[in-house]
């Protein structure tokens, strides 16, 4: 993998695409329709406040989520930028009830790649200036081309996906994603609107001492998490670790990308199946994962194997750093 830092994004794209097993430039064609479309969003999300596009955009989406503005906003710029592109057959979104079958120019069905998008992630820090990201999961469809995208094209394992990543709007704009050859970072320069390899090979510490989960719903939790969350505190070797937690997925993963740490959102007495989505945000996050040298679980197995079996469903989540994930399991473990 060739991974020259300050390349740009465009550089390191078609530096690394023989790397990918079905080169024909049009996955790289993707990355790079994603890449467009994430400079729209955050150009947006920056002056968030100043024009109206903070609050809710006054509809619910099939999860029973107030939509915000900028959740419906990033989902068109994003599904119209990927329409544009002659690549892709299919859309799922967080936003969209059902998948959106989008055809070739030609009519004929020829696009090959499915995409499932989560617009805008940590919608609930939207309007209070604190960072928020978008995440995507790619497939090739299993469907003939030639015909119509089903169903069946979305609802594949994770450990199918040929790529994923995410774009986090925070202190600086970063593109962070993998095709199966490591997970690479990159960072925008907003005076040039270019994107710059910042980060190569990023990789999870083995272990780390940072645990995020939102303790506000600690008495719900299963009897396994509140003891991994007790021994976590405890006055004991490298513990107490520390809590941070920022209520954006992409966020917390990112931080604990870096500075070794595990992201939790457990199944609770009121959600069995926990709050995050399989498709479009646990399966791009744990190829990632998987790929910087992480782990993700459900608690039980490796998130990337879950058949799926609905385009919204969810799944509890425990992802970052792998020793820290082995641990919650043996305290989840009966
Ligand atoms: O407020 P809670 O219940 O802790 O949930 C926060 C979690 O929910 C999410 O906001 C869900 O994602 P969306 O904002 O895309 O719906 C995650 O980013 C975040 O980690
Ligand atoms: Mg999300
Ligand atoms: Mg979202």
């Amino acid at each position: 993998m060739f991974q020259k830092k300050h390349l740009t994004m465009g550089e390191f794209i078609i530096a690394n695409q023989n790397s990918f097993k079905y080169t024909s430039g049009e996955l790289s064609r993707l990355l790079n329709g994603i890449r467009l479309a994430a400079k729209v969003v955050n150009h947006e999300v920056n002056k968030a406040g100043l024009v109206d596009i903070t609050g809710a955009a006054g509809e619910t989406n099939i999860q029973g989520e107030d939509q915000q503005k900028l959740d419906v906003l990033a989902n068109e710029k994003f599904i119209q930028t990927l329409k544009n592109r002659e690549i892709v057959c299919g859309i799922a979104s967080e936003e969209e009830d059902d998948f959106i079958t989008i055809n070739s120019f030609d009519e004929n069905h020829q696009n090959k790649y499915v995409v499932l998008i989560d617009p805008l992630d940590g919608s609930s820090n939207i309007d209070v200036n604190v960072s928020v990201g978008t995440i995507f999961s790619i497939y090739r469809r299993v469907t003939p081309v030639g015909t119509p995208v089903t169903m069946e094209d979305f609802l594949q394992p994770g450990n199918k996906q040929i790529a994923a990543g995410y774009i986090i709007y925070g202190t600086s704009t970063m593109y962070v994603y993998t095709t199966g050859h490591g997970v690479n970072g990159f960072t925008l320069n907003p005076a040039l609107g270019t994107f710059y390899l910042s980060h190569p090979n990023m990789q999870f510490p083995e272990d780390g001492t940072i645990y995020s989960v939102n303790e506000g719903n600690y008495v719900h939790f299963p009897q396994g998490v509140k003891d991994y969350i007790k021994y976590c505190q405890k006055e004991e070797g490298d513990r107490p670790y520390t809590s941070r937690y920022i209520g954006s997925l992409v966020s917390d993963f990112h931080r604990n990308m870096i500075k070794g740490g595990i992201y939790m959102y457990p199944q609770t007495s009121k959600a069995k199946n926990g709050k995050l989505r399989l498709l479009y945000e646990c399966n791009p996050m744990a190829f990632l994962a998987e790929q910087a040298n992480g782990k993700a679980s459900d608690g039980t197995q490796r998130i990337m194997d879950i058949e799926p079996t609905e385009l919204h469903q969810r799944v509890p989540f425990f992802c970052g750093s792998k020793n820290m994930v082995d641990k919650v399991e043996e305290f989840l473990r009966p």
